[in-house]
């Protein structure tokens, strides 16, 4: 693995006595290992001085150890060099022929899982590995803290194997790892607190493959994964790096977000590698944001957290290995990355003792795991080892890196609305002060039962410690019930201004939708792409009514007048080539420049809309009092669809003819809509659409 060296971690070990594997480690430790356990603090849970509501914790670290492969197994002297009791770990010597080369190193860990024998006494299942690490990290999120997982350790050592599970399997009970056991968990603690809660769940699965982002549920569009540009990532003031545009899907149930998951788990990148036939190429980062807000409750606080499960790629010695320059370029990249995050925890671990910079920016990995290395989140790392001693380089360097993430302290905070929190705390101080009053009241009246009421210092000293508590607990319960006011106002507030934006995105996205619609129904081979982004503003260009239109809208007016029963009318001349729409009931005309399309070779075809929209509008004329049937309408609509197809440019090059396109097609968008609009209307018997040419 080429990982850095890490300066200050314990190099030169005594020889670790034999009988040490079948005796308590601890009490055979030498020296060596015991300056280890020191560069390794045991995680504690501290409370900040400054600031009650940050809540320090070091790093969990756990390693696991897999079985010996089969590759491994037929090794000439192939031997499994690591042993485990509890949460100890020792790495024995290379043995060469019989006698032992270099050192034994012991190591101590906050948990450490031995999953090589099966029917060992020892063995740790994927429910166990689960247990230990997931189910803490799940009753945080439900807190409403930050979490994060990431597996860590050479290529082939078993990452994908914890966090997801044996390929194809990942959802098997038995066998499923920390990420689907994690999910199913979430959904069944979600439905035990249905009665009380409201939860919300979202998901996001991207991978960072050559220090590119990639997003693993972004929809298909058509567009092959590889041809689709690379995501970017930026800084929020509060919430720190993101990644931007990434997908973000909202999932009901276990089974939607299982559907997600493999999903993403098919589009990974993943390679055959010297240690590992299907070996991530990619670090995948699923997170899971989850916010939960209490049900009848007046301050209806909330509370959101968000669960970040990463799976790095395995490093590999750079090398023969490579057989391909884009293997190399994959390994480089990989390596990059993870030398980075060795960076990143050493410096971490540094900090205590001064050092202040943390290279989080060298990579993307490390800058999107910010806040999970050393900010506002409960972390875990798991370190992943193979036995065999053909690894124990690797294995040496994995194990030295878990060790030296241990001391890293990560500051994580509930993410709850500060005025939540206020409200919260002023509850439980009011609690607290009516509990202390009653105290108070029971034992002055127990007190004046049994001494003397005239007993004046007594009863007065008593008296004023009571009243001295109502002024508290009255001037708290004024300060709560203006604090549950101001909350209630904010949030009314924010009601409003979220109401107003869906509105708005709701509208937007109708246009952006209509815009599409009539693009691809209308001619297919003209690529509009360069006005799909602008396109509103075309349109409100069109729908724009300029001074020199004004005295053809009052021409238009005096018509709609005259036929008061008509909700639409639309007239056009060829001459001008120009559409005209008027919308009687609030005289709003469109027009429709038909007239631009000035490089139209075919003039037939033009003749041949104006023939469509002339048949249509005598159809309706004629038929007015009747029933219109679609299929009235549909036909001859078709014929002018068919003739815009059929429309010739001088060069579909030409900016100015693709626009007048663009703007003629989103006319004729109108006028189906108008039609569409009367066939309903006709339904009713009530008004209808007029159209004069
Ligand atoms: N605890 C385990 N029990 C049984 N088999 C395991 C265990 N851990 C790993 N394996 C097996 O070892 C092989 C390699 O594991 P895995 O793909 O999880 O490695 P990895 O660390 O994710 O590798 P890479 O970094 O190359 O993706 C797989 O065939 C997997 O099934």
């Amino acid at each position: 693995m080429a990982l850095p060296s890490i300066s200050g971690t314990p190099r030169s070990h005594l020889s670790t006595p034999k009988s040490l594997i079948n005796k308590r480690l601890a009490a055979e430790t030498p020296e060596c290992f015991t300056s280890v356990t020191v560069e390794t603090p045991v995680a504690s849970k501290r409370k900040n001085s400054k600031d009650s509501y940050d809540e320090l914790s070091n790093l969990t670290v756990a390693v696991r150890v897999r079985p010996m492969n089969s590759k491994e197994l037929s090794h000439v002297g192939a031997s499994m060099i690591v042993r485990v009791q509890k949460n100890e770990l020792l790495i024995r010597s290379v043995p060469v022929g019989a006698i032992s080369v270099g050192t034994d190193h012991l190591f101590q860990y906050d948990h450490v899982f031995w999953s090589c024998d099966k029917t060992g006494l020892n063995y740790a299942s994927q429910e166990d590995v689960f247990s230990s690490l997931g189910r803490p990290l799940l009753a945080n999120a439900f807190q409403g803290y930050n979490a994060c997982l990431f597996a860590y350790g050479q290529t082939g050592s078993g990452k994908s194997y914890s966090m997801m599970g044996p390929e194809n399997d990942a959802d098997s009970s038995e066998n499923a790892g920390i990420i689907p056991r994690f999910c199913r968990q979430l959904f069944l603690q979600i439905a035990e607190l249905s009665s009380s809660h409201i939860a919300n769940v979202e998901v996001s699965y991207f991978e960072i493959y050559n220090e590119k982002i990639h997003d693993l549920l972004a929809p298909e569009n058509g567009k092959p994964r590889k041809a689709r540009p690379a995501l970017k990532v930026r800084e929020h003031p509060v919430w720190g790096p993101y990644v931007v545009n990434l997908s973000v899907h909202v999932v009901q149930t276990y089974e939607e977000l299982r559907s997600w998951l493999l999903r993403g788990n098919k589009n990974r990148a993943t390679a055959a590698t010297v240690m590992n036939e299907k070996s991530s190429r990619s670090h995948s980062i699923f997170s899971i944001e989850l916010s939960l807000s209490e049900k009848n409750k007046e301050d209806k606080s909330s509370r959101r957290s968000k669960v970040s499960l990463v799976d790095l790629a395995g490093s590999e010695r750079l090398g023969s290995s490579y057989n391909c320059e884009e293997k190399m370029k994959q390994g480089v990249s990989i390596n990059k990355s993870l030398l980075t995050l060795g960076k990143v925890i050493s410096a971490l671990a540094e900090q205590r003792k001064g050092v202040q910079f943390v290279p989080y920016r060298e990579s993307v990995l490390t800058w999107l795991l910010r806040e999970s290395l050393g900010g506002n989140s409960h972390t875990t790392m798991l370190a992943t080892i193979s036995p065999s001693n053909a690894h124990s380089d690797e294995t040496l360097s994995t194990l030295r890196y878990a060790c030296q993430a241990r001391s890293i302290v990560n500051r994580a905070r509930v993410n709850e609305d500060p005025n939540d929190r206020l409200i919260r705390e002023l509850r439980a101080e009011v609690e607290r002060l009516r509990a202390l009053r009653l105290d108070y009241e029971r034992s002055s009246s127990s007190t004046s039962s049994i001494i003397q009421i005239d007993d004046d210092s007594i009863s007065s000293e008593s008296g004023q410690e009571l009243k001295k508590l109502k002024r508290q607990l009255m001037y708290t319960e004024e300060k709560l019930l203006k604090a549950q006011h101001e909350w209630e106002q904010r949030f009314m507030e924010t009601k409003e201004q979220q109401m107003k934006e869906l509105l708005e995105v709701e509208k937007e996205k109708e246009e952006l939708e209509s815009h599409v619609r009539v693009l691809s129904n209308v001619n297919t081979n003209v690529d509009l792409s360069p006005y799909q982004t602008n396109f509103l503003d075309e349109l409100e260009d069109i729908l724009t009514l300029d001074k020199v239109e004004d005295q053809r809208i009052k021409t238009l007016k005096g018509l709609c007048n005259s036929k008061q029963e008509y909700d639409y009318e639309i007239s056009s001349s060829p001459l001008e080539k120009t559409l005209y729409i008027v919308d009687r009931r609030n005289n709003m005309k469109t027009s429709c420049p038909v007239n631009e399309i000035e490089n139209v070779t075919d003039e037939d075809q033009f003749n041949k809309i104006i023939e469509g929209l002339n048949w249509i509008n005598i159809e309706c004329e004629k038929k007015i009092s009747k029933r219109l049937s679609r299929s009235d309408v549909y036909g001859p609509l078709k014929q002018i669809y068919d003739a815009l197809n059929a429309l010739k440019f001088v060069t579909e090059d030409d900016e100015s003819t693709r626009l007048a396109f663009a703007k003629f097609s989103k006319s004729f968008q109108v006028f189906e809509t108008a039609l569409q609009n009367k066939l309903s209307k006709t339904n009713g018997g009530q008004k209808a659409v007029c159209f004069r040419l």
